[in-house]
């Protein structure tokens, strides 16, 4: 099988440092360039901090998917860039992989039609750590059973989106087995502004940002005289990695959007 070759956007960034070392590691996997906001021209291995690889480096996305011939783009930029990005590779029929959160709901709609327009795949995953999807997962379950829910999602404070997109991916499913409810009294008032948290349906999301964390989400679901916490802590950015590989291979065989890792485990 032929190597799949990858534009990596964003790799002097947290995630991208990690995925660059993860593709340079690959066998499967090949480098052929970044997406930088700086160093254009340069080799990816004149770059202080980044492996010695022969990747060229643009700040200019539409001239790097023009010139390049690749298969896959892994996208860890911003949500604005990162959008752009998602868009201009789906023109140049290059497969994105998206960890970049934040993307709005029409967003995601109009990128979902430009996949089936080209019949082409992509996957936007809000979070690659397994043990993340298996949290994901499991609260969709345990949330049919004790619909009371409440989401607390941590953070280090370089994060620019919140809610996080995992805490809102975890609220949709959520959202998919549970009715609309009240929680909390019925006469609760904030004395505070944001005391209680956004809202998904009556379901709250709590967002700290603090130096030293990195990304850590509980589930807390209440029932009569019990409490469930389903909880998933990533203590660093390598815990994103296999979850980056696995979709930049499955992604070669889809024809359409796939929003969440879970759709691609087995
Ligand atoms: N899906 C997942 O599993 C995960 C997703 N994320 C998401 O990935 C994204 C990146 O996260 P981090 O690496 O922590 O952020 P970061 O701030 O460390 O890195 C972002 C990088 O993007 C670069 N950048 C910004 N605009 C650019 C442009 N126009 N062209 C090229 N590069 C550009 C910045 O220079 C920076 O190096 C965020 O949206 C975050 O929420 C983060 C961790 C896991
Ligand atoms: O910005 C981060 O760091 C992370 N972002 C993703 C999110 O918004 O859910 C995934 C993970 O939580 C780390």
């Amino acid at each position: 099988m032929s190597n799949i070759r990858v534009i990596i956007a964003g790799p002097r960034g947290k995630m991208g440092k990690a995925a660059v070392q993860m593709v340079e590691s690959d066998n499967q996997l090949e480098l052929v360039a970044c997406i930088d906001r700086k160093y254009n021209g340069l080799s990816l291995k004149d770059i202080e901090g980044l492996p010695s690889l022969d990747a060229q480096v643009y700040t200019d996305a539409r001239e790097c998917m023009s010139e390049q011939d690749a298969d896959v783009l892994v996208e860890l930029t911003t949500p604005e860039n990162g959008y752009v990005h998602t868009r201009l590779a789906l023109e140049h029929n290059i497969r994105p992989v998206v960890g970049t959160t934040g993307f709005t709901q029409e967003q995601l709609d109009e990128l979902r039609k430009m996949c089936e327009d080209k019949g082409i795949g992509a996957v936007i995953a809000p979070n690659f750590a397994i043990g993340a999807v298996l949290m994901m997962q499991f609260s969709k379950w345990a949330a049919k059973h004790m619909p009371q829910v409440e989401i607390i999602e941590k953070h280090h404070d370089q994060k620019l989106d919140a809610p996080s997109g995992t805490a809102l991916k975890t609220a949709q499913l959520i959202q998919d087995v549970r009715e609309k409810q009240q929680q909390g009294h019925a006469d609760e008032k904030e004395t505070l502004q944001g005391a209680r948290g956004a809202d998904v349906d009556g379901m709250k999301i709590h967002s700290v940002r603090l130096p030293g964390l990195v990304a850590h989400q509980e589930v807390i679901f209440g029932g009569h005289g019990q409490t469930l916490t389903i909880k998933h802590d990533s203590y660093n950015r390598e815990s994103f990695m296999s979850g980056v590989k696995l979709a930049s291979e499955k992604v070669m065989g889809l024809q359409t959007l796939v929003y969440g890792l879970e759709h691609l485990l087995d």
